[in-house]
């Protein structure tokens, strides 16, 4: 359909058509915030009596019912209260209080768990901290040896060669096959539950149903599990959780945290009702953050249980320390990118975001909050450097701790551990003193350099607090690093940077499907690789939409350049369907979920493979469909495309599409010839491109966004010249006619008719 004819139809709500975007219903008509038919990703038929269908277990019956009695899926969320004093509303203390078990739940046996794993493509590993106690010290030391050979070369931790072994050790422990197994099996206070069933939500997504047992009790969830003798399930565990983008792990994370508070508080004993800070999630950008606190603040309804974002002026309980905790280690020193590299807002450059541009005058004043008492705060949300400030600062050391903290939360942790984030994330982890700390560590991407990084930090953890080691799990759910695999990828090929501008003006107004690819239809976003290059496209697209459908308002720019109170109100007119384009850089790559965004351009190559996955994974979330992401490219990106068109072709591998997923070459977007024509990029210039993108993109010449041609560009400049070169020439004659009045006796007609005084501007 033509595009215009749906922006034409104009601002007002249209009850009559819910597809129309300014209809009453807004984006959860459109097509990737269509109806959620199944949040799951994986279903493959692995045979045997469990899979796809599974077989009913006895007592099965009654889940369901209540299951049924908790869909809540036409409940709006935002929807007025009912009044103080509704059943809903008002929590007994009973709701509270973590359910212990109706009936004696049956747990599944291993093979059954397996096979449930197995069709829903749930890896889970132990990476450290079980076989490493194991392995032979011969072992290591041969590794030590090869790491000192290397002389300082980034070479493989003492751990890897355990990790390695360990990698192939599968476990299958209790998988989560519904969310009122939360209550039954693993004890989950019924509020909890209830807010989460009244979000909508009906089954848990593959990274729940692999993550929640183990973190919630893994002592049950290991129960069935073989081979586990040597792993002290009691002591909990550390955790990495590997799953596509939109797929559901801020909940992974958010429901262990409110569970163990309200569980400490359900044990009773003095100050059992206090908020103790018991959590503490970072993210890279201050809007995943703030996102991260709604979630939080939706589960946390009727519970008591306070989350709240990190300000400047928040004051926490902390201990005050002498001397740092724990040492700094070279991990923090090595490959440190200056802030110059980063300028520009790459994905590794989102500390823009760190909260530190929060205005005194919006949070109550400079040091005005320096005498107030501690926050209430059960779980702080914030973004590294904002913390870590408050700790001590960076330049500094650290100066405080948070010995309460029992649960740190990595969101995003492969940015967050590396180079550019590492120093202030790995500050923030040793001030969290409590011996009995678990890490979770969340992300769609993961490096095995970050995993051989947190091992080594774990391992180094638990030598200087003398602890017994904890096993570090992970969960990867379909294929690790790769895949969006519901989301239809095309990349456009435009010979110029200005072709790039017809063919994005091309995909706002299809003259017919046929000729601009898949049909985008807003709300998208469109990524940019540096601020200046978001700004420049903003310039040139805003005034697009017709006045009819809105006009301007419907563009709008985000970039980390812009105050926080902006940044807020437009990441707002975006959620509520009032800007239709967003115009952004990497700084909304990460976590951001929008649930109705149908489509993500490209504007500008990523910098990374990891990049294009989040880049393209801010549609199709919650396994919906329709969601379409456009990579253009143009001769100088040749040597940087392979990696997106690798991801390409796994993602449609993974969802069983094109040639390399058996689907026919016609229906791949990525031909074969073309991914193994594309050069290969050298190591070295694949770091380069990650960390400040394409150089002549950054600043001057082909960093310019315009749709003129060059003899048009050379013309207007000619102009411009003779413009300024006029006014120059103005200014000096009315100073020399004042010099000569001053003098007396001059003709005051000569000069201002006699000559031809250049163009007027
Ligand atoms: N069990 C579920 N059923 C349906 N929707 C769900 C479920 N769990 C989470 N969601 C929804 O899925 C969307 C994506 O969730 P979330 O933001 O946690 O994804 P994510 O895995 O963290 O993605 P990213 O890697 O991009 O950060 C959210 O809108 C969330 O409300």
């Amino acid at each position: 359909m033509d595009i215009l004819k749906v922006l034409s139809r104009g601002i007002k709500q249209n009850k009559k058509n819910p597809l129309a975007p300014g209809a009453s219903t807004g984006s959860t008509q459109l097509p990737s915030a269509g109806a959620r038919t199944n949040p799951q990703f994986f279903h493959d038929d692995v045979g045997g009596t469990r899979g796809k269908k599974r077989k009913r277990r006895k007592g099965a019956q009654d889940e369901e019912e209540d299951e049924e009695e908790n869909d809540v899926s036409d409940v709006d969320y935002f929807a007025p209260k009912p009044a103080p004093g509704t059943e809903s509303q008002t929590p007994s203390a009973a709701n509270l209080q973590p359910e212990p078990p109706k009936r004696k739940q049956k747990l599944l046996d291993e093979d059954d768990c397996r096979q449930i794993f197995r069709s829903h493509r749930l890896k889970l590993t132990i990476l450290s901290g079980r076989e490493a106690a194991e392995a032979p010290p011969a072992e290591t030391k041969v590794v030590k040896k090869a790491k000192k050979d290397k002389e300082g070369k980034a070479a493989a931790p003492a751990t890897t060669t355990s990790t390695a072994k360990a990698d192939k050790k599968q476990i299958y422990p209790q998988p989560l096959n519904s969310f009122s197994e939360l209550r039954h099996v693993y004890g989950v206070a019924p509020q909890l539950v209830d807010n989460l069933t009244r979000q909508g939500f009906r089954a848990p997504t593959e990274v729940q149903m692999g993550s929640l047992p183990l973190l919630l009790r893994p002592e049950t969830a290991l129960r069935k599990a073989k081979d586990m003798a040597d792993v002290d399930a009691e002591r909990g565990i550390d955790f990495l959780g590997v799953a596509p983008t939109g797929s559901g792990k801020t909940i992974s994370f958010l429901i262990p945290a409110i569970d163990s508070i309200l569980r400490r508080r359900a044990q009773g004993g003095n100050g059992a009702e206090d908020h103790v800070l018991e959590a503490v999630v970072v993210a890279p950008t201050r809007e995943l953050a703030s996102q991260i606190v709604n979630e939080g603040r939706k589960l946390a309804i009727g519970t008591g249980v306070r989350v709240v974002l990190m300000k400047r002026t928040l004051r926490l309980v902390a201990e005050d320390v002498e001397q740092e905790a724990q040492p700094e280690d070279e991990d923090e020193k090595e490959d440190e990118v200056s802030e110059e590299d980063n300028d520009n807002d790459n994905e590794v450059a989102a500390s823009d975001a760190s909260g530190e541009e929060i205005s005194d005058a919006e949070h109550g004043g400079k040091d005005s909050a320096g005498a107030k008492p501690p926050a209430r705060v059960d779980i702080l949300v914030t973004t590294p450097k904002i913390l870590l400030n408050f700790l001590g600062g960076e330049k500094t050391g650290v100066k405080k701790t948070l010995p309460s903290v029992k649960s740190l939360v990595l969101d995003e942790a492969d940015v967050l551990l590396d180079p550019v984030f590492r120093k202030q994330t790995l500050g923030i982890w040793r001030t969290c003193s409590n011996p009995n700390l678990r890490l979770t560590c969340w992300s769609a991407t993961m490096g095995s350099n970050i995993e051989a990084l947190l091992s080594k930090q774990l391992e180094k953890r638990t030598n200087y607090m003398k602890t017994q080691p904890k096993p570090l799990v992970r969960l990867v759910v379909g294929l690790k690093d790769t895949a969006v695999p519901n989301v239809t990828h095309k990349l456009t090929y435009t010979a110029t940077e200005a072709g790039k501008l017809m063919a994005l003006r091309q995909l706002l107004h299809p003259v017919s499907s046929a000729d601009s690819g898949p049909p985008l239809r807003p709300p998208f976003l469109v990524f940019t690789q540096t601020i200046e290059r978001a700004q420049a496209l903003h310039d040139e697209l805003k005034y697009d939409i017709p006045l009819e459908a809105g006009g301007s308002m419907r563009v709008a720019v985000l970039h980390s350049s812009l105050p926080d109170s902006v940044r807020s109100k437009i990441m707002a007119r975006f959620r509520s369907g009032e800007v239709w384009v967003l115009i952004t850089t990497d700084v909304l790559a990460r976590g951001v979920d929008f649930a109705g965004v149908n489509g993500v351009v490209n504007y500008d190559v990523p910098n990374s493979a990891a990049a294009y996955v989040h880049r393209a994974g801010r549609t199709g979330r919650a396994g919906r469909e329709g969601g379409v992401a456009v990579t253009f490219y143009t001769k100088d990106d040749i040597p940087f495309v392979k990696s997106v068109a690798n991801v390409i072709a796994m993602s449609e591998r993974q969802a069983g599409k094109g040639a390399l997923g058996g689907g026919g070459d016609d229906a791949s977007s990525v031909q074969k010839w073309l991914l193994d024509a594309l050069p290969k990029v050298a190591k070295e210039d694949k770091r380069k491109l990650k960390v400040r993108g394409m150089e002549s993109r950054r600043s001057g010449g082909k960093a310019t966004i315009t749709t003129k041609s060059s003899w048009e560009r050379r013309r207007d400049n000619n102009k411009q010249s003779a413009i300024d070169a006029s006014k120059k020439r103005k200014q000096q004659e009315s100073q020399q006619q004042k010099k000569r009045k001053k003098a007396g006796g001059e003709d005051d007609d000569a000069g201002d008719n006699g000559e031809w005084g250049g163009l007027d501007d």
